[in-house]
């Protein structure tokens, strides 16, 4: 077990995605089936699974599986990820967002947020593990890809629950690395930025401005730019899969202890890093001049605070 470099086959092979049936998820399975893959994909909604099933078939001629499940119930995705059959590419990219400052949020919300993004990712890996592991030497090799997001490598204001979220899916995915390389099996980690999908457009309703001026410093994608970038990655077997060039920068900035099995890359991560650095603390300083209280205001605010008393 070593830095190599790989190639992980999608035509025939059996792929699994969670989120399946709007924005990313939809778009990766369009083009998983049009790449030859044999497509399940699991989502609350029925009929929006339903609808997916149809769109695909229409568009690729192929038939999809689907499967409506809750991703925080273990039971539901037990026996899901068990009808579906052995998985050679699993693809958790079912994901909630619900932006708000961490002093006005419930901790319901919160809660939900951390259910849904990783208790739910535990409970697909947990479930598809042992199938996943069967008989691999003969059947190639695998993937197991997670969708975290630009979120989940840097912090950013509104976002302290899905951060926090998206953080720990990289701790995870580390870890998970370490223990299922000898199987053969390959983690993902995709980070993308702001991706037009009907996910963004319900969080945008809600979106603190400060949150979107600050996640604005990273160029928006459509699902299907984003769909493409996660499926070169994952055929790669790339540990960390970035899908625009600020997601390079932040990828270089925030490579850690991450494996890396392209030598270029690693060369590329260490000749970078204080640059990089540099330019971090740039955007750094930036967003620190839009946390700044006017000065008119905080004048306002103490005068009127002098009238008061
Ligand atoms: N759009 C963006 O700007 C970005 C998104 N991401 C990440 O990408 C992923 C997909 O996002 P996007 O395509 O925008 O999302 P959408 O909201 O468009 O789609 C989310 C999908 O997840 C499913 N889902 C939600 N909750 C559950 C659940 N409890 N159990 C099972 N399935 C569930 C939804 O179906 P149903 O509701 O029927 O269950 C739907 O298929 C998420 O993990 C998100 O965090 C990352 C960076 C940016
Ligand atoms: C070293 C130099 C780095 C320069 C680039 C820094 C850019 C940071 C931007 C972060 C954007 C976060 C978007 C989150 C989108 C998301 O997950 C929500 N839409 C919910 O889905």
């Amino acid at each position: 077990v070593r830095p190599r470099s790989i190639t992980i086959p999608i035509k025939n092979r059996h792929v699994f995605i969670t989120g399946g049936s709007s924005g990313i998820g939809l778009s990766l399975a369009h083009h998983f089936a049009s790449h030859g893959a044999r497509v399940s994909i699991l989502a609350r909604d029925h009929r929006k699974l339903e609808a997916a099933k149809e769109a695909i078939q229409l568009s690729t001629g192929v038939d999809v599986s689907i499967f409506s499940a809750d991703v925080r119930d273990f039971d539901a995705v037990k026996k899901a990820v068990e009808d579906a059959g052995p998985i050679d590419v699993l693809i958790c990219n079912q994901g909630i967002f619900y932006p708000q400052e961490l002093e006005f949020q419930s901790l319901d919300e919160i809660k939900f947020m951390f259910d849904v993004n990783v208790m739910g990712t535990f409970h697909l890996i947990k479930a598809a593990l042992p199938l996943m592991k069967k008989d691999r030497k003969s059947r190639g090799p695998a993937s197991i890809a997670i969708m975290s997001s630009q979120a989940g490598q840097v912090g950013i204001y509104g976002y302290t629950a899905y951060s926090a979220s998206k953080f720990a899916l990289r701790g995870l995915a580390e870890a998970l690395q370490h223990e299922v390389i000898a199987d053969d099996i390959h983690v993902s980690l995709i980070f993308p930025p702001d991706t037009d999908t009907p996910g963004l457009e319900e969080e945008n309703r809600r979106k603190p401005e400060l949150t979107s001026i600050i996640a604005g410093s990273s160029g928006m994608m459509k699902a299907d730019e984003v769909a493409k970038k996660t499926i070169d990655g994952i055929k790669k077997g790339s540990f960390i899969i970035p899908c625009n060039i600020e997601g390079e920068l932040l990828s270089i900035a925030t490579a850690g202890l991450s494996p890396q099995r392209s030598y270029l890359m690693a060369f590329l991560e260490v000749i970078a890093a204080s640059p990089v650095r540099l330019l971090g603390l740039f955007f750094q300083w930036n967003w620190d001049m839009k946390f700044e209280i006017d000065p008119l205001e905080l004048m306002e605010s103490s005068s009127r605070q002098k009238v008061r008393s």
